[in-house]
This record gives structure tokens, C-alpha cells and sequence, in this order.
């Protein structure tokens, strides 16, 4: 990470508007934190209210290590005169303002442009950030496969990271000569707060379908927070909508943003149209003009004229644009093709996890496999995560294949064969011979594989480019295409 220079704590809280300050401001901070176990003098200590613990427990802790300053919504007791307490309304958004204010406003200094949405989004930062890169810009990139920072590789452990991270990150970004950013925006990040304080250029929705009930509850506060973003958005931004999802002008209701739609089905100031669909890629017309691209599948006829129209909002050319976009293939794990060219069966590796993407992707299958050729889907749902998706993913799997296999997806701290039992209860009664359980992973692809004929189609859903399987809070190597490959390899 940079090395940052310290503030005062003056600095840092201009234009946060506090409740109350107690204490001296002019003190110097050398970081922003809102993990008690990285308390230490100069330091001022965030307390969140989060979704397991209320950071406001872990004061004394804090107090102990020599904190010099708290950023609190309840003031607590037993505070040492020399400590500043700052009292605000909200603690998380505080946290994004501050962290913005340490790295001194990365996000002013650069074109940021975040993508929200249930699916695409990492699909279309990737090619936006590939896009710009080619049509010769520094970028950054933040998204659940990689962070980059213009062509340095940065691991990502969340889609959204925490707030301080994201302004370290586009500090770096600023600090290479990085001229745009491009950033997933997932519905738990702006729920707390980690988007708070930056200024966003541009914002994208993509589609809301549905995920994440464990955390949001109700389909409505799903909604409500993805809207929330463009709520957010000052009027010097654009807002960019799926006017075919039927949640796209919702999102834009109270925006300050200039409301910018597109559709493949209505009239909207971005239009496109699928000429051809085929396992090679797509033949579109976007915007009137004639478009051959890498990509495949309607759902990636979406992300692509997402992409086109934000570089037109962000005045490029229209057909250096095109050129460009041409050239790109899809983020890493996404309809990623593993062929046996002995046996002539195709393998596809996709990210899809939710209902929606698994159908997607398994639409796209149907319509573009050979007239003969079965689709065997090897899928699982992830553990402590939305259990109510799992009975539907497991009939969305058994509409559109001819063999499916429910498996393990990360399990976490759940019994992986308890979560395959909710599976399974999706599945219709008509289909039941049509689909066998295996819980280990490797096992059920293998046994795809094997089931699989010439000309027939593998599809492993579910975890794209993720390396590992988790188990029991372990995080095992595991990667579904090197299975793959491995499995043809013989
Ligand atoms: C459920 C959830 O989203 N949790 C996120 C949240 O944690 P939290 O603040 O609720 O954590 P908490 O344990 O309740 O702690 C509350 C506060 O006490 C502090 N604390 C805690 C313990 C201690 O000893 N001392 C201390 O100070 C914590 O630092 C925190 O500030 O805020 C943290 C910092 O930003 C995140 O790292 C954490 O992500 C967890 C690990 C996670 O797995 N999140 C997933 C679900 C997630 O965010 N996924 C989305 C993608 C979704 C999509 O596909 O669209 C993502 O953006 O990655
Ligand atoms: N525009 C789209 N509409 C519906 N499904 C899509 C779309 N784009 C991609 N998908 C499907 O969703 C899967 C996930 O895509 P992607 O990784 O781009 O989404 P994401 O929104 O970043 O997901 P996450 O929330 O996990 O970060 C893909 O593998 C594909 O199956
Ligand atoms: N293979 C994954 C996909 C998770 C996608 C992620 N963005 C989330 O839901 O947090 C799982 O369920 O473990
Ligand atoms: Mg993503």
C-alpha cells in the first residue's frame, strides 16, 4: 500500500458536518481505521455498526492501544480527556468521507464510473476497463476477479472492497497516472456505506433479479439499495439504465444524474439489435452501425451496448469505440470454453450462481448447440449465503438440460449435502431421472465428463475463476477449468 502523509483531524472532517466534536481537532492522523485490533497513537478509530458486531464495543480496546480519536454515533463513557471523540449521525458513511478526505479525494481526480446490478457487472467493468486501456487511456479497475492499477495485477477479496481500501486504491490509481476508473458497485456495499463520498462520474445498472435474500431480506430492500446509488449521484454525473429490466427507471427516480437509457426492445438514446447469435460470437447493430464481437449470448448483447454508450457519454469516438470493443473476449470464468477435441465436447465455465444467470447462460446453450447434442449442467449453491435461490437454481438447471449434476459450491459453514437436499427439492417431479447428486466437486465434473458424447455440451456453473472451495472456513485449491483439462487430457 502507499505510504500516506499524515493529516489533522481538521482536515479529514471538513464537510462532514459532525454532530459533535469533544476534544481538539488539530491533532495529526496517520490512518483511518474501523478494525479495533489495528488501533495505535495517531490513529482515528471508525465505530461501525455492523452486521454481526457493533464496533462501538471494541472502544476500550481501542482506548488501551493509544487510539487518538473516535468517530462514533453514540458517545461512550470512560473516554480519556486527551482522546477526540467526533459524533456523527451515521458512522459508515462517515467512514467513507473520511477515508476519502485521507487520500486526499482520489475518486475528483479521476473518471470514476461504477457498475451495479444482480449480474454483468464484472463482465462489463472488465470490458470497460479493456476498452479504455485500448483506446489508449491508464486505468484502474476494481471487480470481483482482480484490482488493477493500470496494468498491475492487485488480488480482490470482496466485489466492493471496505471504503478505506477502494480510496487507497484510486489513490494508487491517481499516483500511476491512471485517467479513468472503473469499479464494481454490489448491493451490500452501498447498504453500508463503503460508496459514501465518492464522486462518481458515471453509473450503470444492469439488471435485478434474484440474489442476496439472505442479507436484504425482501426483494424491495434489494432494490431500494441498488437505487440508492443513484440517489446518490450529483448532477454533473450521467446515469446509465436497462430500460428491458423493469426495475431500470425505477433506479433513476430521485437521481440529480442526467438519466441516460438503453434497451434491444424499445425506443431508448441506446439501441442495439442482434443480427446473429452464434458460438463464435455476436453480429449486432448498435446505434446503426454493424458490430461483430467475441462474445456470446444475448445477456452479453446487454453488456456490450452498456459498455458502447458509456464511452459515448464519455465522448470517445463512436467507431474507435467499436473497433476496440470488437476485439475483447469476456472476463475470466465467463462462458470460458475448455474443448476435448478427441471427443468433440464442448466445456463451458461460468460464473452464473444466481436463477437468472444460470438460465441466461443455459438459454444461450440451447439455442446454439448442434441439433443433437445434450447439455449436461453440473451446478451447486454456495453456503451460508440466499438458501431460497437453491430450489430454484436446481429447476432452472433441470428445465434447460438433459442431465444435471447438484454439487458443491463453497459450502462455508454448512453441511454440503443439507444445501444439495434444498437443491434437490426444486426439482420438478417429471425430472427426477434426469439428475444425480454428488457432493464432491470434483467427482460430479469428472462424472459429466464421462456421461458427456460427441458433440455434447458440459456447462459448470457456479464459480467461474474462482480458485478455491470452501469448506469449513478452509479455502481449498480448487479450480473448475484445470479439472476440466485435466479430464480431457486422457
Ligand atoms: C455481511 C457483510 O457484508 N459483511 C461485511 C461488513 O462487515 P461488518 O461491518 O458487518 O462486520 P462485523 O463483524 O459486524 O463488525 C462490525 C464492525 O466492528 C469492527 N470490529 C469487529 C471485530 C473486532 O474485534 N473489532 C472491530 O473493530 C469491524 O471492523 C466492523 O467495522 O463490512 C466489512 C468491511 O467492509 C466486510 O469485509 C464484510 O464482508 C464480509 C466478509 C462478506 O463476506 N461480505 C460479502 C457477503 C459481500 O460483501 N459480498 C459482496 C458481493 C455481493 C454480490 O455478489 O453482489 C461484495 O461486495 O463483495
Ligand atoms: N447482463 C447480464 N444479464 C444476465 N446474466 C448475465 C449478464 N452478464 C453476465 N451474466 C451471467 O452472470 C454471470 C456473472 O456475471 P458477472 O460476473 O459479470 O456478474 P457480477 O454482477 O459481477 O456478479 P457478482 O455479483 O458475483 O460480482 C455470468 O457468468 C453470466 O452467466
Ligand atoms: N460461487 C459463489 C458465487 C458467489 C457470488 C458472490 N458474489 C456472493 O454471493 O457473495 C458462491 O456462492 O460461493
Ligand atoms: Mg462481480
Amino acid at each position: 500500500m502507499m505510504e500516506q502523509t499524515s493529516k489533522t483531524l481538521t482536515s479529514l472532517l471538513r464537510g462532514l458536518k459532525p454532530l459533535q466534536v469533544l476534544g481538539s481537532t488539530d491533532i495529526a492522523i496517520n490512518e483511518v481505521i474501523f478494525d479495533s485490533r489495528k488501533a495505535g497513537p495517531n490513529k482515528v478509530f471508525v465505530a461501525v455498526k455492523g452486521v454481526q458486531v457493533d464496533g462501538h464495543q471494541f472502544i476500550p480496546q481501542t482506548l488501551q492501544a493509544g487510539i487518538s480519536a473516535l468517530v462514533v454515533e453514540t458517545i461512550p463513557e470512560n473516554v480519556p480527556d486527551q482522546v477526540t471523540i467526533v459524533q456523527v449521525a451515521n458512522s459508515a458513511q462517515a467512514l467513507g468521507f473520511l477515508a476519502s478526505a485521507f487520500y486526499e479525494h482520489p475518486s475528483h481526480q479521476l473518471t470514476l464510473v461504477g457498475v451495479t446490478g444482480t449480474n454483468g457487472k464484472t463482465t462489463t467493468v472488465t470490458l470497460l476497463y479493456d476498452l479504455f486501456s485500448g483506446l489508449g487511456y491508464k486505468c484502474g479497475l476494481l471487480s470481483t476477479v482482480e484490482n488493477r492499477i493500470a496494468s498491475q495485477v492487485i488480488a480482490s477479496t470482496h466485489t466492493t472492497p471496505d471504503a478505506v481500501a477502494i480510496n487507497a486504491l484510486l489513490a494508487q490509481m491517481v499516483e500511476a497516472g491512471c485517467e479513468y476508473a472503473f469499479m464494481e458497485v454490489s448491493s451490500h456495499a452501498v447498504d453500508q456505506g463503503r460508496i459514501a463520498g465518492l464522486d462518481f462520474k458515471g453509473a450503470i445498472f444492469t439488471n435485478i433479479t434474484h440474489d442476496h435474500l439472505d442479507y436484504h431480506l425482501t426483494f424491495d430492500n434489494y432494490i431500494r439499495a441498488k437505487k440508492s446509488f443513484f440517489d446518490q449521484l450529483s448532477k454533473r454525473a450521467f446515469a446509465l439504465v436497462n430500460i428491458d429490466d423493469k426495475r431500470g427507471m425505477v433506479m433513476t427516480q430521485n437521481t440529480a444524474a442526467s438519466v441516460n437509457r438503453y434497451s434491444l426492445r424499445q425506443m431508448a438514446e441506446f439501441r442495439a439489435r442482434i443480427i446473429e447469435n452464434s458460438l463464435t460470437g455476436l453480429h449486432l447493430d448498435i446505434d446503426n452501425q454493424d458490430f461483430y464481437g467475441r462474445l456470446i449470448g444475448e445477456f452479453n448483447a446487454y453488456n456490450l451496448l452498456a459498455v458502447y454508450a458509456t464511452a459515448v457519454l464519455l465522448e470517445q469516438d463512436k467507431v474507435e469505440t467499436l473497433t476496440q470493443l470488437s476485439r475483447l473476449k469476456a472476463a475470466e470464468g465467463r462462458f470460458d470454453y475448455v474443448m476435448d477435441q478427441k471427443r468433440q465436447v464442448t466445456a463451458i465455465v461460468d460464473y452464473a450462481h444466481t436463477p437468472d444467470a444460470l438460465e441466461k447462460v443455459l438459454e444461450t446453450i440451447q439455442a446454439l448447440r448442434k441439433a443433437d447434442a445434450k447439455v449436461l449442467t453440473v451446478v451447486g449453491c454456495g453456503g451460508d449465503r440466499d438458501r431460497t435461490k437453491r430450489p430454484t437454481m436446481a429447476k432452472v438447471a433441470c428445465q434447460y438440460s438433459d442431465q444435471v449434476i447438484l454439487t458443491s459450491d463453497n459450502p462455508r459453514s454448512e453441511e454440503p449435502e443439507a444445501i444439495i437436499r434444498e437443491m434437490e427439492a426444486g426439482v420438478p417431479a417429471g425430472s427426477r431421472r434426469q439428475v444425480l447428486s454428488i457432493t464432491d466437486r470434483k467427482e460430479a465434473i469428472r462424472t459429466a465428463c464421462r456421461l458427456a458424447q460427441s458433440g455434447d455440451v458440459v456447462l459448470v456453473a457456479g464459480k467461474g475463476h474462482e480458485k478455491y472451495q470452501e469448506i469449513k472456513g478452509v479455502k481449498h485449491p480448487f479450480d473448475d477449468k484445470e479439472i476440466l483439462k485435466e479430464e480431457f487430457s486422457h
